[in-house]
Order: structure tokens, then sequence, then C-alpha cells
């Protein structure tokens, strides 16, 4: 209907109404009316409601209509203002309703909050319309608090690491960042739009599983995120199905891989309490070592997850998860592992005499794992075990007794077998419960079940290439030929694969095999390939043109960039000019990717591991090219350092600025990009606040664990020392601008345990006691987060941002606890087997 109909017929209407003398516009509905009623009956509404208010005024001139006077649908729970004058809840939450504008002042983008999409452990993530881009974006409102401020500024470094460096042309389904900014005191990060999370998709499905074929088809999306990780060396820590979303609209099968709030790099592992527990891998179970390869137990706890409709080791606590991680695989973790791991004896008891030694499985053990009632008697208490869902016990029987689809014929029948053989066989390389036999991304990713390719027998992935950790006290020699390759992780036997090096320019100028993650060889046998350019160790360039020097098989291409550890430089032109092997690094190139990716300045202190040779003239040294969090002296405990000792505040880059500005508590006046500290915090009621938060989701943390927390004795320690507090950090980045960088806030949390302290840092924790607050802040204010760091870009507001010791405390996280309870799964004790798969 054109306006003037409209209108024609809204005032024909009206008269109808007002004068009441003609047949009204509206009359009963009936059912008689048939089967279209309902239609027209809704047609008729919208038509009277489109517009409504002009409706209004048409019928009656004089009404008015203000939206400020509608009444306000909140989003958050609680919303009573508690806090930060009002706005924030008693949980330090913004508080959000409908249609409420939060500004980004620096891009002037503005977000009309419209829905809540989910409240996670960092805040809360709405829906919103942004008028200037002209789409909607999911914004995380972080919490209000120093702790998770913090931690999401990580979370912010590694996901634009990975954005501009890792999958520049957003193929590796990773979620895109699109900006940051501060309003009213909090953090807030905007990200691409998605659709719902696997959780949410396997729930609409009755919790029956999904059938294999798409399956396949996430897990080889997801496994093409973990090979970038890989590359990247960073451990996303917290995979899971609520964590690997749909993409929206056209195409529904695309999966990405959000939060990285709990993500580090390998090798500089600080938290022992991560992963969500339905998908915690043994080694964090124990406390012992992680390395990337928990990434890959809970990517295998997730496709079993996928195809059963349920948790596999959906266990209350996690010696309930240990023990039906035992009873599944039939396999319990090595000798080597439970000798070493801090918590064994929580789960195992010491057999002691290697006369008495038990057969476990045809091994030989030494530990066995304990009973309830062993385990009521070392610890004072029940073990909190949940009901099991499956009828079968062992992973292979669990699968292949899963009820099949209705109606198939034989052939399909017999297909859809050897599809669950060939599934089997692939989560088996992946729950291997020794993290040292675990696939690597790059091993899994040719195996067939996501090949597609007929299994006929099990899948040997090629052996690996000796993962040689990096350890600071190596002594570089810089010059090509010299071994720095060793240094940077690259074993020598790395084999190459280098054919296409006759078509690949950058090859001559990289004898040293690829790059290698932060942690070893790159594995130089594999699937990813066409553009990827595993770059040389340390100091190698790469450039968007192919550049592959790494063997690598077939399936991941485009443009995949792996840089080299530490300190490789990244521009986008071509720009390799050396000869005879050297890498050399133009003027330009300004800035420097560590060995996680992330940008780190050359002039900071530290070990010259980080030196390129190439740049060793146009930089001083940098520190290990780790995440800036891991530089970060988390909260030491007393019981390890003395109060005095420099371990306890500075050392590193960002811990010297832990030390010498212990401010508490943020008021950062101006929302927008100027925050600034001028208050004080009480360091005690911050660690009552972690406490709540911790008695109220992880009743799994043990209360020592609590009382002797290292956030403990670091509030106390940081109210001595609450003067020097402002230190000015720019903050901002652009929407929708990959390119462009900009100097970021680089605060980084770190809650330390102390018997997980990497020992490769603990020399440059101990070092360089002499620090000013000058040359501290010049130095955080060099931490340059991205690798292309154009200082035209770098206008940003500054912000001040106080930072002490139990700001750098992280949140704990165990999202399964808080989001996903036993209560989420059926309450039948065997539900999923009765389910038949639609
Ligand atoms: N880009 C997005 N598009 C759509 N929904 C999203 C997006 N990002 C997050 N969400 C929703 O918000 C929820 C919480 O997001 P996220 O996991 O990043 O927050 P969190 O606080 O780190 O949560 P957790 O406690 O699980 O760690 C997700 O489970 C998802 O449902």
């Amino acid at each position: 209907m054109s306006d003037q109909g409209m209108e024609k017929s809204v005032r024909s209407l009206g008269r109808a109404v007002i004068t009441g003398g003609e047949e009204s516009a509206f009359r009963r509905y009936t059912k008689d009316e048939g089967r279209f009623a309902r239609t027209e009956r809704s047609e008729l509404i919208k038509r009277l409601t489109k517009d409504i208010v002009g409706t209004y005024q048409l019928c009656n001139p004089k009404f008015k209509h203000s939206e400020a006077l509608n009444p306000k649908r909140y989003l958050t729970s609680p919303h009573i203002g508690e806090s930060n004058d009002g706005f924030d809840n008693t949980n330090s939450d913004l508080i959000l309703n409908v249609n409420l504008v939060l500004i980004n002042d620096r891009s002037q983008h503005r977000y009309i909050v419209k829905e809540l999409l989910g409240h996670g452990t960092f805040g809360q993530v709405a829906k919103c319309w942004v008028p200037e881009e002209n789409r909607y974006v999911a914004l995380k409102i972080i919490k209000n608090l120093p702790a998770y401020y913090n931690q999401a500024i990580h979370e912010v470094t590694i996901l634009r690491t990975l954005n501009e460096n890792f999958d520049r042309y957003n193929k590796h389904n990773i979620v895109r960042m699109l900006e940051f900014f501060l309003y009213r005191h909090h953090l807030c990060i905007s990200f691409e739009m998605l659709g719902i999370n696997l959780y949410d998709l396997l729930k609409s499905n009755n919790l029956k599983g999904l059938p294999l074929n798409v399956v396949r088809l996430f897990s080889n999306q997801i496994m093409c995120t973990l090979l970038v990780l890989k590359g990247a060396a960073i451990i996303h820590c917290d995979l899971k199905p609520e964590n690997i979303l749909l993409l929206e609209g056209l195409k529904p099968t695309g999966v990405k891989v959000i939060d990285f709030g709990s993500a580090c790099t390998e090798g500089h592992t600080v938290y022992s309490y991560i992963q969500s527990r339905y998908y915690r891998s043994p080694e964090v179970l124990l406390g012992y070592p992680y390395t990337a390869a928990i990434d890959m137990w809970s990517f295998g706890c997730i496709v079993v997850e996928l195809f059963l409709g349920l948790p596999l080791f959906a266990g209350s606590s996690e010696y309930d998860i240990l023990r039906r991680i035992i009873n599944v695989l039939g396999a319990q973790p090595p000798d080597s592992i439970l000798r070493e791991a801090k918590k064994t004896s929580s789960f195992f008891k010491h057999i002691g005499s290697i006369h008495r030694m038990e057969t476990f499985k045809g091994n030989k053990c030494v530990y066995h794992f304990l009973t309830e009632e062993e385990y009521n008697a070392r610890h004072q208490a029940k073990p909190i075990v949940g009901r099991w869902y499956f009828n079968q016990v062992k992973l292979d029987d669990i699968i292949l007794g899963y009820p099949y689809r209705k109606n198939l014929t034989k052939d399909e029948k017999s297909e859809e077998q050897s599809l669950r053989l060939a599934l089997i066989n692939f989560v088996r390389g992946l729950i291997e419960i020794d993290p040292k036999k675990r696939w690597t991304p790059l091993q899994a990713s040719q195996h067939p079940f996501l090949t597609g390719k007929p299994f006929t027998q099990p899948y040997h992935p090629p052996p690996l290439t000796h993962n040689t950790p990096i350890v600071s006290h190596v002594k570089v020699n810089h010059g090509p030929e010299q071994g720095h390759w060793l240094a940077s992780g690259l074993s020598p036997q790395v084999h190459m694969n280098l054919g296409v090096q006759h078509i690949n320019p950058c090859i001559q100028m990289m004898p040293f095999s690829h790059a290698s993650s932060g942690y070893g060889s790159c594995e130089s046998y594999g699937s990813f390939n066409e553009n990827p350019y595993f770059v040389g160790s340390y100091g190698s360039n790469c450039n968007e043109s192919s550049c592959l020097s790494g063997s690598c098989g077939s399936n991941y291409n485009d443009n995949l960039c792996f840089f080299g550890s530490y300190g490789s430089s990244y521009n986008d032109s071509p720009r390799f000019a050396g000869s005879n092997g050297e890498h050399r690094v133009p003027d330009y190139c300004s800035s420097t990717v560590g060995s996680s990716g992330l940008s780190i300045p050359m002039h900071i202190g530290g070990s010259n591991l980080g030196t390129s040779p190439d740049l060793r003239g146009a930089f001083r040294p940098m520190s290990l090219g780790a995440s800036p969090s891991q530089f970060t002296p988390p909260n030491i405990s007393p019981r390890k350092f003395s109060p005095n000792s420099p371990a306890n505040f500075h050392g590193s880059l960002l811990g010297k600025a832990t030390g010498v500005s212990p401010c508490h508590k943020k008021s950062w006046g101006h929302s927008g990009t100027i925050p600034h500290l001028n208050q004080h915090f009480d360091g005690v009621s911050q660690h009552r606040q972690f406490q709540h938060h911790l008695e109220g989701n992880y009743s799994e943390q043990n209360s020592e664990g609590l009382i002797n927390s290292p956030r403990n004795a670091q509030s106390i320690q940081s109210n001595r020392r609450n003067e020097r507090c402002q230190n000015e950090y720019p903050l901002g980045m652009a929407l929708n601008s990959p390119t462009s960088t900009s100097q970021t806030e680089s605060s980084f949390s770190s809650s330390f345990d102390p018997g997980n302290w990497d020992p490769n840092f603990s020399d440059l924790l101990l070092q360089d006691d002499d620090i000013t607050v000058s040359n501290l802040v010049s130095e955080i204010d060099n931490v340059h987060l991205a690798p292309k760091m154009d200082s035209s870009i770098l206008n940003f507001g500054t912000f001040r941002h106080a930072r002490d010791t139990s700001q750098m405390a992280r949140p704990i996280l165990n999202p399964a606890s808080s989001t996903r309870t036993d209560k989420h799964l059926p309450k039948c004790s065997k539900a999923p087997v009765h389910c038949v798969r639609q």
C-alpha cells in the first residue's frame, strides 16, 4: 500500500473509530473464517502497528511520544545500580537496557544495545546495532574490575595478533575483532556477529548429536583454527562447544572459534587452573606442565560430543573426570607424568616398591588411581561423582553402540559403520592420555576422518620432529649459520621438503627450514600449504605473497603465515633482499613479532634471544617472544620469594610497572579513551571479591588455593605501594581496519601459581632491579601489540590506568562449572542411547 493509500485508510479508520457511527474497522475474529484468518489478522496488526506513533498522531494530532519515557527493558540482572555512579550492578557489570547507546569516542561509532547474547566470566555480550556501519555486532562488555580488564586486554592482544598476522584474510575460522574502547570504565570489545554456539545447536537437537558428515565439517574447520594457533604458538585454553559459534546468514555451516580470554603462548604457561572441566586435559588435571596439546585434547572431546550429543567426560569433579578418562580410554597417565605432576597425590596412590608394582592394561605402574574410599580417607571428603550417561564404558563401544539413524539401508549402515571406525581412530589420537604422544594439529589434519579418504586401516601420522623447548639461558650466536635456529626452537632434525623451492623466491633466503613455534619445530610434514609461509627462525620476514619454506603436504592454504619465532618481522611488501642465506630487514620494517606473534619492542630489557641478526643494528634486544602477559611477574607467593625479592614486583617488562604502580581501584573518570586512576583500592576487598567469585562459581577450587592465594599476598603488599600509580597508555583501534594498528594498553594480568612458575623466566624476573618510573612508563608505552606499527596512526587518546599487583590477578576461569553444570545434562541416566538420531 502506498503512503497516501495508507494515510487514507488510517484516516477513514480514525473517522470510523471516532465517529462510531459508521461501520467499525474491527470485528470479532471467528474461527469459521477459515485457515487463512490468522495470517490475515497478523497482516492487519502489522499494518496498523507499523509507524504506530505516526498513526496515533494522525488519529490525534495532539498525540506526543518520547522514547525517553518508555519503560526501560533491562537486560542485565540484577539491574540495581550499586557502583560506578549507579551504572554498574553489584557484580560490576554495566547495567544494560534495550536501546542503550554505547559510544566509542574515538571512532564515533554508536552501539545500540538490542539484546543480550551471552553472559560469561568476563561480563556480558550484547547484540548491538551500529548505524555507522549498518550492521549488527557482538559487543563484549567487560566487568569493571581491574583483573577482568587486564585479562580482557590480553584477549585483545591475542586476537589482534591472530586476526592481523595469522588470519589476515579471515579464512581460518577465528572470530574477527572489530574494535575496542572504554565506556563508563568498562572495556568493550566488538566482534563480528556470529550465530548460536555448538552447545546450543546440540541442545536444539535434543542432545542427540549430529550426523557424521556434519561432525566432519565442523571438525575440519576447528582443525584449521588449531593449525593456525599452533603456528602462532598460542594455546586457546578454553575450547568447548560454547566457544564455537555458527556463522550467521548465508553460510550457516561455517563455524568460528571465539573467546581467547584464557589464551596464552606456548612455553609461557603461567596459569594452572585452566580449561573448562569437561574438556580439561589430564595434564592440566594433574598439574603437569602443559603445551598446545591441551587444545587437541579439548578438540577430541568436542568431536565426540558433537557425535554423541553429550560430553564424553561429564565429570562432576576433577576426580570424577580422571576416573572417566581412565575407564573410557582404558589407560592411565604414564608414570613419568605422575611422578612429576603436582597433583598426583590427590588422585593416585604410590604403590611404592617396584616389587609391588601393579599392572595396568599390561603396563607396570607404580601409581594406582584412588578408589572412592581411598579418596575419602585421604581427603576427609567424599569425591563428587556424577552419573554415567552411556550404556557402554569404552570409547569404541560408546561410539559403535550409539543408535543408528532410522531407515538406513544396508549399504548406508555399513558406510556409517566405517565412518564411525574412522571417528574412533581419529579421536583416539586426540584424546591420547599422554600429551607427548597426542597428535599435533598437523598430524591429525591428514586423518581420513577429516580428509574423507576411505578408512581402511589405523592411521599412522608421520613422526614428529623433536620439539626443543626454548631455554632462555641458551647463548645464541646470531650468525645465520651459527645455530640460532636451535635457540628459536627449531631442531636440527627438522626435515625440509623444499618441493616448491624453485617457485619461491623466499626459499633461498631461508636455509634453516621453517619457523618454529615458540616451543620447537613446526613439524616438517603435514597438511598445510599453498601459501603458508613458514618463516625462518627469528629475524625472518614474510610478505603477503607466497612464501613457503616448510615441507607441508596439502590441505590448508591461502596465505597462511607462520611467523618465525622470536623477532620475526612482518610487512606487506616483498622484502627479501638478502642473499647468502641472510634475511635483510628493510628499515621501514619497524616492528617485530614474537614467538607468539605478538609484537614486542626491541628496546626493552631482557634476553637477547629474540634479536634477529638482521635487526641488531636497528633495534636493541627484545625479550623472549612471549605475550606481554607472560612478562608480567604474576603474584608471587611469599613462600617462594622474600618480600624484598625483585621478583616480587618487577624484573620483566610489565612486571616493573606492576612493581612501581601498585594503585588500586580504578576510577577512570572520563568515559571513553582516557580513564585515569585517582583512587586507591582496598586490596583486601579486592581479594574478597575474588573469593566471592570463586566460591560462587568454582567449588572445585580448593580452599588452600584461596587462602594462600598469591593474589591475597599481593593485595596486601600492594596496599603498601599505592603511590605513583599513573601510567599512560594509548588505547583504541579502528573498526574494520585490519591494517590499522594502535598502541594499546598493555597491562596483562597474571595470577601466579608458584609451582607453575616457568623457570625460563625466573632469571628475567630477578634481574634489572634499578627501575625508575620514567623508564617503566616509556618501556610500557612501547609495548606494541601489532606487527606493523606506523607511528602516524598511534595518535590515540591516552588513558591513565593504575596497575598494581592485585590488579594483575587474573580472574580464575572455569566456565564449564559456571555456565554449564550437570543440571544441563539429561536427567535420565542413559538418555542419549535411547535417543534416535534424526
Ligand atoms: N561474536 C559473537 N557473536 C554472537 N554471540 C557471541 C559472540 N561472542 C560471544 N557471543 C556469545 O556470548 C557468550 C559469551 O562470550 P565469551 O565466551 O566470549 O565470554 P566469556 O565471558 O569469556 O565467557 P566464558 O565464561 O564462557 O569464558 C558466548 O557463549 C556466545 O553465546
